[in-house]
């Protein structure tokens, strides 16, 4: 994997319709850590995460990779759903990057992932025959095959139950270390326990404030006491 970037936006704008989203953003993501957002229903979470991976174009400004590099080729995604193909099997869909590019698959890499994972026993299995955190999992593998050092998360763990989300949590922040990773999270607990940069976005257009994290190396216990209070911190900002 080549080195992960920091991300800048310098003065970007983007509008769906008559509605201002984001007027003159100018913001840094740093390299090699995880930056979570926050923010309210609505707010523009997903439109920042898609023009940080060049699926939305902004209507102005740039968004650009601080080592000069295009981020096209560079970035992978993992969302709410999986995105598991429902008729290929488990190592299938971790191996299907290869297969779309046209590239041998590497099954000594996929049988490894899977291991760290913990999904050795259902590589030949469908998705569907899964639970929802064996999916996930499934799904953070398939983001590990294709070894991008650009990591785009939107809400990846929220449709899990919280013993499920929190050992997905560990699970991800020991695999994805050292890449640029953004997270979107509705969650204050994942926020506190998974960022090393905390971004608060609110109103219209969005503004956006860095947020003190607690102290501590990612991922954070769930019962460290600085979590637990900076986590009622944040739910009452988020409230307010
Ligand atoms: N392609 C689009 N066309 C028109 N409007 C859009 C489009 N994408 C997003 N929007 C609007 O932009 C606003 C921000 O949407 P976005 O999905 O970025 O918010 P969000 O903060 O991620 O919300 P949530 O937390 O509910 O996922 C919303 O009002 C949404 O309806």
């Amino acid at each position: 994997m080549s080195a992960p970037p920091a991300i800048r936006l310098e003065g970007v704008g983007l509008d769906f319709g008559s509605a201002p989203l984001f007027r003159n953003l100018d913001l840094r993501i740093g390299g090699g850590g995880i930056t979570v957002l926050l923010g309210a229903s609505g707010v523009g979470k997903t439109s920042l995460l898609r023009m940080l991976g060049g699926l939305e174009k902004p209507g102005y400004g740039h968004v650009v990779a601080d080592d000069g590099l295009p981020l096209a080729g560079r970035v992978a995604w993992m969302g709410q759903q999986d995105l598991l193909l429902p008729w290929a099997s488990i190592a299938d869909n971790v191996m299907l990057g290869a297969r779309l590019r046209g590239d041998a698959p590497d099954r000594a890499r996929m049988a490894h992932l899977l291991e760290s994972v913990g999904l050795s026993a259902h590589a030949g299995a469908l998705p569907a025959t899964l639970s929802g955190g064996m999916r996930q999992r499934a799904a953070l593998a398939r983001v590990l095959y294709e070894d991008r050092p650009v990591v785009l998360m939107d809400e990846p763990f929220s449709a899990l139950d919280s013993i499920t989300r929190a050992r997905m949590q560990d699970l991800a922040a020991h695999m994805l270390a050292r890449r640029t990773v953004v997270l979107i999270t509705h969650d204050p607990l994942e926020a506190c326990r998974l960022a090393d940069t905390m971004l608060l976005m609110s109103g219209y257009p969005a503004t956006i404030e860095e947020m003190t994290v607690p102290a501590g190396t990612v991922p954070r216990a769930v019962d460290d006491p600085a979590v637990l209070s900076a986590q009622s911190r944040l739910l009452r900002r988020m409230l307010q």
